[in-house]
């Protein structure tokens, strides 16, 4: 199963960096630097409307290669220029041809919140993600274990960061409720299967208290589905390969920020 796979290779590039960098290295590294670096992205998510996360993204396991030509600096600033609240930044190199620095060359270009787009399975991780500047840590549900969800998302409000706690199923979303969540992620996408609904982060969406900013995320498309997920009372979508396939990025963004309104 793909996400078994996924966990194992990013397993295994752990173990590397950290035979290039030691944890305690990395601490001392990120020890240097000040706490907020980037916006409060749970402020930003708690103003009112509907807020967009646009993703940089060259590939995925289940699209195969999205864009062939990737400027991602300049994707990542047309995004903020155009709206985007924050931008997710994949980092994973085996299936989505993601690289850590890309996400280091892009916070020295933009100053809205990034989002490491990982599977965090390690404090390690964590720090990492905030030596590469970001705002924004992803912890999956379904790969975590009750415990690592609370301690993960800890350290990185310790940091200064925010955690996308992302969840698929009814199970999950109380899993993340208990882990005391601070934002919601709900995945149309089921990393197992790859498939995609679209209804189900509207199904969801009720059994999670308004106090908590709640993100959609993948299979949006168009207009008519931002329209809905806002008056859904989501608080986030976050949206990829619609705008990476998209020859008008930054007029995408406009309309999908009128259609929320
Ligand atoms: O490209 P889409 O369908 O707009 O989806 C974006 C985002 O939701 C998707 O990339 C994603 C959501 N959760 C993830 C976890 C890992 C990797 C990728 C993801």
């Amino acid at each position: 199963m793909i996400l078994d796979d996924l966990v194992t290779v990013t397993k295994k590039r752990l173990l590397r960096h950290q035979q290039v960098l030691s944890l305690d290295e990395l601490k001392q590294t990120v020890a240097q630097l000040p706490k907020d670096t980037q916006p409060n992205f749970l402020a930003i998510l708690k103003q009112p409307g509907l807020h967009i996360i646009a993703e940089v993204k060259q590939a995925s396991p289940s699209k195969g290669t999205i864009v062939t030509d990737f400027p991602y600096v300049e994707i990542a600033t047309s995004y903020e220029k155009a709206g985007a609240d924050a931008i997710s930044v994949l980092t994973e190199p085996d299936y989505f041809n993601g690289h850590l620095p890309y996400l280091k060359h892009i916070n020295d270009h933009v100053s809205v919140p990034t989002l490491r787009k990982d599977f965090t399975i390690d404090p390690y991780m964590i720090y990492e993600a905030k030596a590469n500047g970001a705002g924004i840590i992803l912890l999956i549900v379904a790969i975590l274990d009750d415990q690592q969800l609370i301690t993960y998302r800890e350290l990185a409000e310790s940091l200064g960061m925010q955690a996308i706690v992302e969840v698929h199923t009814a199970q999950e979303v109380q899993r993340a409720l208990k882990s005391g969540a601070n934002i919601i992620g709900i995945n149309n996408r089921n990393l197992k299967t790859f498939q995609v609904d679209f209804n189900n982060s509207l199904r969801l969406r009720h059994m999670i208290p308004t106090t908590i900013p709640v993100v959609a995320e993948s299979g949006i498309k168009t207009s008519e589905d931002v329209a809905i997920l806002a008056s859904a009372g989501f608080n986030a979508i976050l949206m990829g390969e619609t705008l990476m396939r998209s020859q008008q990025k930054a007029t995408l963004i406009k309309e999908f920020k009128e259609a929320a309104l």
